[in-house]
């Protein structure tokens, strides 16, 4: 019986190192150094990183795909690494590239899927759930690659997993497949599902995660929250822009202040940035009045994930969260093998 109040998943102080590399005069390289996540039932967990941050290499190890060098990891309670069937029954995975026989035909392939399990979800339900049924005589390697994504989803959840770890799921997907996906992503979580997300695209990390772990060179250097991890960001980050469309030259002189930039960028498109207060957004709609302005286009951006994770991924963790602090790169290490 699964302990809710315990976490699905638990990595402490991951190591990994390949080789023995030619290229390193056959020694070791440390590719993941120190990761360390928690990742909840009835949660999404997103592991958001750069292209060869080590996110892929610390989900294989949580998965028992890979055998890690150093730390520890619990999967359901088990040590994956010794996992057996039982908890890879458990256990659902949506790969990146999909992992799907090309000759299969998505319907069929599910039904096969589905009888691997004691007790599967409805497959035509879950067909129609995801749209699969458009395209269901199509065999795998003439699908789109949004269409194989939507497969490879149903596959991963046929077997009513407890936790589902998800790889860039949304890579590929038209914008309805998304919100499909996304919300399909949600009634899992809700239903109590442990949900890892691994993904660079922040704006899926923002829409769909409770919990946020940020990895850089092979560390984890950020967590928290999107709101805390954007509350935590630095004064730097709080940075507003103001952008507005009328008709060109305008003179910005009663919007500058101290510390807000008031710029003509090309003819007719106007942008205030600094630290944006209330009172500016005041002044802004009097100066507008006296001319009898009426703006064409008028945008506020306020900072976003995206901000933060350029900041930590950029060498300023250590304001993103007390105790990280930034990493060198990836660290050689003795010989020996992987
Ligand atoms: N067997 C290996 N030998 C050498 N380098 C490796 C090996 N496996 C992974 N790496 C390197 O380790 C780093 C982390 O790889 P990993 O695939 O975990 O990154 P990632 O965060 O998943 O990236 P992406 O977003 O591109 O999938 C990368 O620089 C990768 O090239």
């Amino acid at each position: 019986m699964t302990n809710t109040n315990s976490p699905a998943l638990d990595i402490s102080g991951l190591i990994k190192d390949v080789g023995p590399l030619a290229a390193l005069d056959g020694r070791m390289k440390r590719i993941v150094s120190n990761i360390s996540l928690q990742a909840h039932f009835g949660a999404v967990t997103a592991l958001l990183g750069a292209n060869g941050a080590g996110k892929t290499t610390t989900i294989e190890c949580a998965q028992g795909l890979q055998t890690r060098t150093g730390g520890t990891i619990s999967l359901l309670g088990h040590d994956p690494a010794r996992g057996d069937a039982a908890l890879r029954a458990r256990v659902g995975v949506m790969l990146q590239d999909g992992g799907l026989p090309p000759a299969a035909r998505p319907v069929a392939l599910l039904r096969h899927v589905a009888g691997l399990y004691e007790n599967p979800l409805d497959v035509d339900t879950l067909v129609d759930r995801l749209g699969i049924g458009e395209f269901s005589d199509t065999t795998v390697r003439r699908l789109s690659g949004g269409q194989k994504q939507r497969v490879a989803l149903a596959a991963s959840i046929l077997g009513n997993p407890e936790v589902l770890f998800l790889d860039e799921p949304s890579a590929g997907l038209d914008p309805q497949s998304r919100l499909m996906v996304f919300e399909l992503i949600r009634e899992l979580r809700d239903a109590g599902k442990a949900i890892i997300l691994t993904t660079h695209l922040l704006d899926d990390a923002q829409r769909l995660a409770d919990y946020v772990y940020i990895v850089d060179k092979g560390e984890t250097v950020a967590q928290g929250t999107v709101p805390e991890l954007l509350e935590r960001s630095t004064a730097a980050l709080k940075q507003r822009e103001l952008t507005f469309e009328s008709s060109p030259g305008l003179d910005l002189a009663g919007l500058e202040r101290p510390g807000l930039d008031c710029t003509e960028t090309r003819p007719g498109f106007y942008r205030l940035r600094g630290t944006l207060e209330a009172g500016d957004l005041e002044r802004f709609g009097a100066w507008c009045a006296r001319q009898s302005l009426m703006p064409t286009a008028l945008h506020l951006a306020s900072q976003s994930l995206e901000d933060v994770f350029l900041a930590v991924s950029q060498g300023g963790a250590a304001t993103a969260q007390a105790g990280h602090p930034a990493s060198d790169d990836s660290v050689e290490t003795a010989k020996g093998n992987s």
